[in-house]
């Protein structure tokens, strides 16, 4: 595929604040007049969207995880081909609230899937596209979690409710990509206060987007 914009996908733990920041990072661009793209997975667009609300429904409880791995690759392809992908030929900036890394940390290790098995299925859905750029917001999975359930706006879905041990081996599968992806993937202190994770992020976004 022909492409002129950039892909920066924002990844971590629940909670970490990705799409806090996400949106503080979409104004900046936007008042410099960056044409940006924000988006999120599983999700994004309307298709992927209801795929979203199956895998996270509380009530799906009986759910295999090979299914769930499947459903967030069909999602992604949806998403990358009617979204994504068009963006990209435009030439614009697109920020997404998680990719691939997620089903490797949450399907690959989180599971017990195996991070080779579950990219091997997902070679299928992104059929060699990768991030330019991967923002790993780093924060504990308590924190993280403890931030989640002080926001009383925000609903525990499936995944949030699963067990500290399954958000432990996702963090450790965050720390396995971080080294597999030294050069795509940059780590930000997500404990530090909003403005200073948000400036952090900025500067290497900045960086990015300045070299491409
Ligand atoms: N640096 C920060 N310090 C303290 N609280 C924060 C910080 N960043 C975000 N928060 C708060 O933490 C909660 C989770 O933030 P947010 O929804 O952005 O995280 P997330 O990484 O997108 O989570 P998820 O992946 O579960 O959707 C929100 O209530 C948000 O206001
Ligand atoms: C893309 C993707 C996501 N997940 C998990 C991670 C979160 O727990 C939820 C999505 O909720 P968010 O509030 O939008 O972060 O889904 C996953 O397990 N595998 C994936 O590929």
């Amino acid at each position: 595929m022909l492409k002129n914009g950039v892909f920066i996908t924002f990844e971590g733990p629940d909670g970490a604040g990705k799409t806090t920041v996400l949106g503080e990072i979409v104004k900046r661009l936007e008042e410099k007049g960056v044409s940006v793209v924000a988006t999120r997975e599983p999700g994004g667009i309307r298709i992927a969207e209801k795929i979203r609300n199956v895998i996270l429904d509380n009530e799906h409880q009986e759910m295999d995880s090979r299914t769930e791995a499947l459903l967030y690759a069909a999602a992604r392809r949806q998403h990358l081909a009617e979204k994504v992908l068009p963006a990209l030929q435009e030439g614009k900036i697109v920020l997404c609230d998680r990719f691939v890394d997620s089903s490797l940390a949450y399907q690959g290790m989180g599971r017990g899937l195996g991070m080779d098995e579950v990219m091997s299925i997902n070679a299928f859905a992104i059929d060699g596209t990768m991030p330019d750029l991967t923002i790993y917001f780093d924060i504990t999975p308590e924190e993280g979690l403890q931030r989640i359930g002080k926001n009383e706006a925000r609903e525990q879905n499936r995944l949030d409710n699963e067990s500290m041990r399954f958000h432990k081996n996702v963090y450790e599968g965050y720390q396995k990509l971080l080294k597999q992806y030294p050069k795509r993937i940059i780590s930000v202190d997500a404990t530090k206060p909003l403005l200073e994770v948000t400036e952090n992020v900025w500067k290497i976004i900045s960086a990015q987007l300045n070299q491409e």
